[in-house]
């Protein structure tokens, strides 16, 4: 079986419709996927660590990267800065492994320009009250910083029908079980089966 490249996947979403716990819960369950740590100017929340969960960056040294042309994609998402580095997904994809993709709008319309065949999934909250209680349970962020969030999660859901797949994120499973399906599906697109079961398909049609 030959190694195909991997398949490049982009989640995005109001902050706190659970992109994160769904990405997390993804990976404990599938093989062969990886998620890109991104770089952002924001401050560390408890219990976030530095090249696990972002790169932390200040804003200095973040000009300096999109001046190098390190970056994939980048925005500023709440008044912080946040972006993907090119070296983050590029050598996964090469290596045959997937790659997810945390970002907001702004940044998938960018990446959608530079790889036509990106995967992009949004997901919905069954409902402000419920987007703000997540957000409250997080118990991350200070009420300042969710009113904020509240506030940009309308512009934020208004580009959902930019995304090839929309996903509610009502119970955690039933949402799981969704991605995990678009993952599997992408997997198994002609054009990569071709080259994985080369062999195969050579044989069947001598
Ligand atoms: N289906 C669900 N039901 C109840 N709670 C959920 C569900 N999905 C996620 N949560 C919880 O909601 C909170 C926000 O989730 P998460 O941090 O994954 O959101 P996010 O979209 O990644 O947010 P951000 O963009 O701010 O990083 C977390 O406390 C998470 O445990
Ligand atoms: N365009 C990009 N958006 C990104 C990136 N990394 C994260 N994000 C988005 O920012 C907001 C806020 O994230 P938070 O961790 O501060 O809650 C959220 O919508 C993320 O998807 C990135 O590299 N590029």
């Amino acid at each position: 079986m030959t190694m195909t490249r991997g398949n490049l996947f982009i989640l995005s979403a109001p902050s706190g419709a659970g992109k994160s716990s769904l990405i997390k819960a993804l990976l404990e369950k599938q093989a062969n996927i990886k998620v890109s740590v991104s770089h952002t100017t924001r401050a560390p929340r408890p219990g976030e660590n530095n090249g696990e969960h972002y790169h932390f960056v200040n804003v200095e040294e973040f000009k300096a990267l999109i001046e190098k042309g390190d970056f994939f994609e980048w925005a500023q998402v709440f008044e912080n800065y946040y972006g993907t580095s090119k070296q983050a997904i590029e050598d996964q994809l090469n290596n045959g492994i997937d790659v997810f993709l945390d970002i907001d709008w702004q940044g998938a319309r960018q990446v959608r320009e530079l790889m036509p065949d990106v995967k992009t999934v949004f997901i919905l909250p069954p409902s402000r009250s419920e987007l703000e209680k997540r957000l409250n349970n997080r118990g991350q962020d200070s009420q300042e910083v969710i009113a904020g969030r509240m506030a940009e999660a309308k512009s934020e859901s208004s580009h959902y029908n930019e995304f090839d797949y929309v996903i509610v994120n009502d119970d955690f499973n039933t949402a799981l079980t969704e991605l995990e399906h678009i993952v599997v599906a992408a997997r198994l697109q002609t054009t990569a089966q071709q080259i994985r079961h080369k062999d195969l398909i050579t044989q069947l049609l001598a």
